[in-house]
Formats: structure tokens, sequence, C-alpha cells
């Protein structure tokens, strides 16, 4: 049930860890291998290289000569991508046989060397990246490979870059120690994080933050990974039939600078919350990595006394390795605005945002450890806090619009 999406650059090791999955029980969905079947003697994709490429991309018995179009293509942008607008459409169609062949209980790992450039992170519940310096990758190429030294150097050009993978990846598997090394980081993850989000989504059960959530200092990648997530929930919900909807970070995570517990918030806004009780908005939510949706309440604020604005649904993240809060509401009701209002609010009033802090650690404090369930009244604590100060923000935010 679990798809993820393996990419690394050339020579990162990408084989090495596919292996050791399949090994561990996943079904292997090779994009490479695919590639090659796409282009075997007698194939409509073959015939279609020979009418771009010509008669010199043949070798003598008659099948694709590998070597010769590499040579090309990696030298040359524009035939690299008439070579992919040739063969990519195929290969695709090929890729979606293979997942709809799986079976329900297999982990589906889809290695595919080119994720980060197609920009198919949207795609899978969880990326897994295997990174190596690039020195480190042209020595293994021409050691290991026998690639030429300058061969090496194109292919790895052809390809994306490091901070363009980080931006994509949930694991950031670094492979410069021995190859005994990178397989023992892959049964640990295997064993943490793989299993558990696959027995999560099966059996449509969320991640909830630690029984002791700490407050921890603001995090810079906070907001690349919210906005990774929300673009994943946009996709499966695109792909399930309900058009273009936005995702938004919000809560203390979305505060540059406000320490916070380690939770993500996001804010899904659907035209009317009608639309959220189809069946198939939860299981496009459940092919984003998100379950236990549910009907909730927002506190209702002063402002706005129907109860029935501040209906939400929620759902929580799967993935065990990080704690996702998502909440549906109406785009033009008042949940929505006044969480975006909070968080502009606290972002742009430097001495609201240490006050908001200052209030945090006081409650922390007084309701130390304990689970959620033994800590008591932690969350009603902050309630006097929030009573005086969201109409504040709302007011300062109304202000802004006008209003
Ligand atoms: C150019 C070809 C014939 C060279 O074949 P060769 O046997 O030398 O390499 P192979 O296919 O085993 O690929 C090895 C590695 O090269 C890199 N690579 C392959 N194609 C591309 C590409 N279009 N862009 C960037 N890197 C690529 C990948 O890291 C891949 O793992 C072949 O790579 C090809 O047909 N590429 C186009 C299809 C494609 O885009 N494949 C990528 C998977 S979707
Ligand atoms: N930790 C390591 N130490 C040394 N060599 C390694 C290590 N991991 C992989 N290798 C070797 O480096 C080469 C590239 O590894 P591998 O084939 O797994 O890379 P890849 O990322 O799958 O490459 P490609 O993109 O071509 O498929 C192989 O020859 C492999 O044996």
């Amino acid at each position: 049930m679990l798809r993820i999406g393996l990419t690394g650059g050339i020579g990162a090791g990408k084989s090495t860890v596919s292996s050791r999955m399949a090994e561990r029980g996943a079904l292997i969905v090779d994009a490479d291998l695919i590639a090659r079947e796409v282009v075997a003697p007698g194939t409509p994709g073959l015939a279609a290289v020979v009418s771009r490429f010509g008669d010199g991309v043949l070798a003598r018995d008659g099948a694709l000569d590998r070597a010769a179009l590499g040579r090309i293509v990696f030298s040359d942008k524009a035939a690299r991508r008439d070579l992919e607008g040739i063969t990519h459409p195929l290969i695709f169609a090929e890729t979606v046989r293979r997942f709809e062949a799986a079976r329900p209980d297999q982990v589906v790992v889809h290695d595919i060397p080119l994720l980060v450039e197609l920009g198919r992170e949207v795609d899978y519940p969880l990326t897994v990246i295997v990174a190596a310096a690039e020195e480190v990758r042209h020595t293994r190429l021409v050691r290991d490979r026998g690639m030429d030294s300058d061969e090496a150097w194109s292919r790895i050009r052809a390809q994306a870059n490091d901070e363009q993978r980080l931006a994509a990846a949930d694991v950031w598997l670094l492979n410069e120690g021995s190859p005994d090394d990178v397989i023992a980081a892959v049964d640990a993850l295997w064993d943490n994080r793989i299993r558990p989000y696959d027995e999560n989504l099966r059996s449509g059960r969320g991640v909830r933050r630690p029984s002791l959530a700490e407050l921890v200092d603001y995090d810079p990648q906070w907001p690349a990974v919210a906005d990774r997530l929300g673009r994943r929930i946009a996709t499966q919900l695109r792909n399930a039939g309900f058009g273009e909807l936005t995702v938004e970070h919000i809560g203390s995570t979305s505060v540059p600078g406000l320490a916070a517990k380690n939770v993500l918030d996001l804010q899904l806004l659907v035209p009317d919350l009608a639309v959220a009780e189809q069946d198939s908005f939860a299981s496009g939510l459940l092919a984003a990595g998100f379950a236990e949706f549910r009907l909730n309440e927002d506190t209702p604020q002063p402002w706005a006394t129907d109860p029935a604005l501040w209906t939400k649904f929620s759902a929580l993240g799967c993935d065990p390795g990080r704690v996702v809060h998502l909440h549906v509401r109406a785009a033009d009701g008042p949940g929505a605005e006044l969480a975006r209002d909070f968080r502009d609010w606290l972002r742009a009033n430097d001495d609201e945002r240490a006050a908001y802090e200052v209030m945090k650690r006081e409650v922390a404090d007084a309701h130390p450890g304990g689970t959620e369930d033994t800590r008591g009244d932690y969350p009603e604590a902050k309630e006097p806090w929030f009573a005086e100060n969201l109409p504040r923000a709302k007011a300062w935010a109304d202000a802004r619009r006008g209003g």
C-alpha cells in the first residue's frame, strides 16, 4: 500500500538501496529497467528512436547501441529532451501497469533516477534520496563501471543538484561510508519508518505527537516540508477529481523564530465542507499519507457566533517520521481566516511573538511530562491567553485589510 519514490544522482547507490529494500519485501518498479524494455528490438520505441537519431545508434545485431546514444544525449540537452519525449510516455504507461499489479499488502518502491528532475516528489507519500558528493559518485562510476571521466561528469551534470534533491527528500540517505553502512541504514529505515508507515496506512491510523511533546527551537526546514506535504495533498486530491485546492502552512511551525512543538499544522481549503464528505476525498488524502479523517469543531469565536461556521474536518499524517495535523476548512469561513490572521500577526509583530513564546513556556513548565491524557489541563491553560489575543490578532488583520 505504501508507495515510495526512491532516487539519487547517478552513482549515489540507489540500486544498492533498492536491492536491500527488495530483500526486505518491497516490490521494486525500476525505471531504468523499463526504459530498456521500451526500446528493446522490435518495439515501436526503438523504431521512433532510430527515426530521430539515425542508424548510427543501432548495433550490428539491430539492438540499441546504448553507449553511442548516451554519448549523443548526455552532451546535448535538446537531443536528450527528444529522447525523453519518445521514451517517457512509454515508460509512464508501463509504470502505471506495474503499480496497478502490486498486491495491496506490498510496499512498492519506484526506483526512478529522474524523480526530482520531473518534479514527481508529489506522487508518493514518502521520498527517499540516496546521496553522495559528486566527486565520490564520479570516482565510483569511473572505478566500478569503467566509465570515461568526461562521460561520468556529463551524466552528473545532466541531472539535478543536491539542493534540488534535498527539497524533495523526506529521507536523506547519505551513502559515503561502506556499502554495509548504507544497508544498515536501509534496515533501520525499513523497521522504524517504512513498515510502521505502511501499517498505519493499511489500518487507517494517524501518528500522534510524542507523549513528551517538548517545545523545540524553530526549524528553518519546516516551511519546505510543509510546502512539499501541501503539494502532495493537492496532487492526490486533483487526481481524485477535486480540482485545484490550496493548502496553507499555519500554526506555530509557520512562524519563523517561534519555538514550537514539532507538529506541522496544515490547512486545506475547500469551497464548501460538503465537498469533503465524499468517500473519494478521504481516499485521496490516504493516497497522500493522511488518515483518521473526521468531523471536528473549532472553538467558536465571539465575532461569528453561528457554531456551524466553525465546523471543520481533520486528519493526521501516517508517517512515523513526523507529526502532521491537517485541518480541512471552508475557504471563506472564519476558522480558516483566523488561522491565517493569527499566523500573520505573530510573523509581523516581534513583541507579540515573544510574549506568546513566554506564555507557551510557562504553561509547558507548569505541565511537565506526562502523556496527552495525563497532562490534564495543559490545553485549557492556554485558553485565557487565546481568549485575549485572538481578537487582537483579528483586529490587526482587519485593519490591514482596511476593514
Ligand atoms: C541514453 C541511454 C540509452 C544510455 O543508456 P545506458 O545503458 O548507458 O545507461 P542507463 O539507461 O543504464 O542509465 C544509467 C543512469 O544514467 C542516468 N540517466 C539515464 N537517462 C537519463 C536522462 N534522460 N537524464 C539524466 N540522467 C539520465 C540515470 O542516473 C541512470 O540511472 C539511456 O539512459 C536512456 O535511454 N535514457 C533515456 C530514458 C530515461 O530518461 N531514463 C531514465 C529513467 S526514466
Ligand atoms: N557505499 C559505497 N561504497 C563504495 N561503493 C559503493 C557504495 N555504494 C554503492 N557503491 C558502488 O557504486 C556504484 C554505483 O552504485 P549503484 O549502482 O547502487 O548506484 P545508482 O545510484 O543506482 O546508479 P545509477 O543511477 O547508475 O543506477 C556501484 O558500482 C556500487 O557497487
